[in-house]
C-alpha cells in the first residue's frame, strides 16, 4: 500500500538514527531529504541559525508553531535546559503522529509537550488557552514555522493574550519562500519590534531564503 512521505521520513529515522541520540535523528532526516526526497523540515543550514538563536536566548519557555515531523522540535528540545517548558502546536494529526515517534526515538518525549491541534485554525484555538492549560505566563522564544497565512494573525493573538513580553524573541521561517509579506511589513513598521533577518537558503536547495528574527523591545 502507499507509504506517505512522512512515513518514509520516520522509517529513515528508525533505520539510520540511534535511539536516544537527537543529533543522529537530525542527521538521518537531513540525509534522507537531501539524498532521497525533499521535505519541508527547516534543514541543517537554517537549523544551525535556529540552534544559535536558541542557545543565545537560552529560553525557559518555547512555543513552536508547526511541528511537521518533529525535526526542529528535536533540534530545539535538545538544546533546552531540563526545567524548560516547550510546547509545539501541529494542526495536522498525521504529522503529529509521526512527530511523536520521531521525538520519542530521539529520547526527548519527556521534555516536549506535543499538543496536536486537530481543527482548522487550530493555533488560533490553542494560543488563548496556553496560559491556563500549561501554566505558562510568557514565551521567551517562539518559532513560527506553520502556515504563512497565520504568521501575522497568530503574532497579534499572542500579543493580545499577553504571551509576549519585553525581551521575547520570535524567529520566523519562510518569510521569502513561500513568503509572509504582511507579517514582515507589520513587524518592520511596528515600534514594538527590533527585527533583522538571517540570510539562508530554502532547505535542501540553493533558493534564497531568510529566517526573520524579532526582538520585542516594549
Ligand atoms: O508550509 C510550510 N510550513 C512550514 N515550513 C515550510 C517550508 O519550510 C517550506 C515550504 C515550501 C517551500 C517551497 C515550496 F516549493 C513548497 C513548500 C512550505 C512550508
Ligand atoms: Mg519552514
Amino acid at each position: 500500500s502507499f507509504v506517505s512521505l512522512r512515513q518514509r521520513i520516520l522509517s529513515a529515522v528508525q533505520k539510520n538514527a540511534t535511539r536516544g541520540d537527537p543529533r543522529s535523528v537530525i542527521r538521518a532526516i537531513d540525509q534522507f531529504c537531501s539524498q532521497k526526497e525533499w521535505a519541508m523540515n527547516v534543514g541543517n543550514e537554517k537549523g544551525c541559525i535556529l540552534d544559535s538563536v536558541v542557545s543565545e536566548v537560552n529560553p525557559a519557555t518555547v512555543l513552536e508553531l508547526g511541528t511537521y515531523c518533529g525535526y526542529s522540535t528535536v533540534r530545539i528540545a535538545s538544546l533546552l535546559p531540563p526545567y524548560a517548558k516547550f510546547i509545539t502546536l501541529e494542526f495536522n494529526p498525521d504529522f503529529a503522529a509521526v512527530a511523536r515517534q520521531v521525538i520519542a526515538w530521539a529520547g526527548l518525549e519527556d521534555k516536549v509537550k506535543i499538543k496536536p491541534c486537530l481543527v482548522e485554525g487550530a493555533s488560533s484555538d490553542w494560543i488563548p488557552k496556553i496560559k491556563e492549560q500549561f501554566g505558562i505566563k510568557t514565551f521567551d522564544l517562539v518559532f513560527l514555522d506553520h502556515w504563512k497565512e497565520h504568521y501575522l494573525s497568530d503574532t497579534k493573538l499572542m500579543e493580545e493574550c499577553g504571551l509576549l513580553r519585553k525581551g521575547s524573541v520570535l524567529l520566523a521561517d519562510n518569510v521569502i519562500c513561500p513568503g509572509a509579506p504582511d507579517y514582515v511589513e507589520y513587524v518592520r513598521s511596528s515600534p514594538r519590534y527590533k527585527s533583522h533577518y538571517f540570510r539562508s537558503h530554502l532547505e535542501y536547495t540553493k533558493a534564497e531564503e531568510n529566517l526573520w528574527y524579532l526582538g520585542i523591545i516594549e
